[in-house]
């Protein structure tokens, strides 16, 4: 059976001589119609782990995409070839309308114009604030906008970043509804996140990070939650 997913070996990342991730001797997967946590402390590297896997960091070992080994091409290509982030910060243009970031995705990826109406779509309040600067939008309103963004590819695998940090309740419970339809789709997921909280009702399972390494790989989110308080209390404990 062909590899579908996600699949990344012995992944680094440096800035200058810091190591922010080193996953040598590790194999990280993010499996097709699954929810994968990466779980760790402020810090422990993981917004350098989904950017490395984007391949909008330098980096170094190997990511596989589908099977297919996508590690010296750049964003763009990863991107049209079923790669999807939400970054952590958004990265919106605050000045432009909604309907326009929407629209400068597009024509980058050269998407069919109907992408941006499909996105907005998405989530009914989008279409309600088309026309208004990102930059006025509520916090989740515009993590709506960046999610709906990053799905106008149809991605075989979504790397969101801190996807429910800060962010009112209501809204949260729509971004999970969301990422549990793309899983049970088939999409693979990898959520980052300083905590499980509420992330643990669509996650199968996860790893823990902790200075830049995997200290902790579980097919099941109580052991996950129970492996990263332990290695939190191990911390504290010193
Ligand atoms: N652009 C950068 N230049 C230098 N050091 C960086 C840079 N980005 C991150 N770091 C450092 O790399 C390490 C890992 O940071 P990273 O942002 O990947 O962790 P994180 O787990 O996502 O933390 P947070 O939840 O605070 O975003 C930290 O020590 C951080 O200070």
């Amino acid at each position: 059976m062909s590899e579908t997913g996600l699949r990344a070996t012995e992944l680094t990342v440096r800035y200058g001589r810091a190591s922010a991730l080193n996953l040598t001797g590790t194999e990280l997967r993010v499996p097709a119609g699954r929810v994968t946590l990466v779980v760790g402390p402020n810090g422990a590297g993981k917004s350098s782990l989904v950017l490395a896997l984007y391949g909008s960091v330098p980096s170094g070992g190997q990511v596989y995409l589908g099977g297919r080994d996508v590690s010296a091409l750049p964003t763009r290509v990863r991107a049209r070839s079923g790669l999807a982030l939400v970054p952590q910060g958004r990265q919106l243009f605050a000045r432009m309308s909604v309907r326009e970031n929407l629209m400068v995705s597009a024509e980058l990826l050269r998407l069919d114009p109907e992408r941006v109406e499909q996105a907005l779509d998405r989530f009914p309040i989008l279409r309600t604030r088309a026309s208004r600067p990102a930059g006025v939008l509520s916090g989740g309103e515009q993590q709506m906008m960046v999610v709906a963004r990053a799905l106008m590819t149809d991605p075989s695998v979504l790397l969101l970043d801190e996807m429910a940090t800060g962010l009112a309740p209501l809204i949260v419970d729509d971004l999970l509804r969301t990422v549990r339809e793309l899983a049970r789709s088939g999409t693979a997921v990898l959520l980052a996140a300083p905590t499980i909280g509420v992330l643990g009702q669509v996650a199968d399972g996860g790893v823990v990070l902790m200075r830049g390494r995997v200290v902790a790989e579980h097919d099941d989110v109580a052991e996950l939650d129970a492996a990263y308080q332990a290695a939190m209390g191990a911390i504290v404990e010193g």
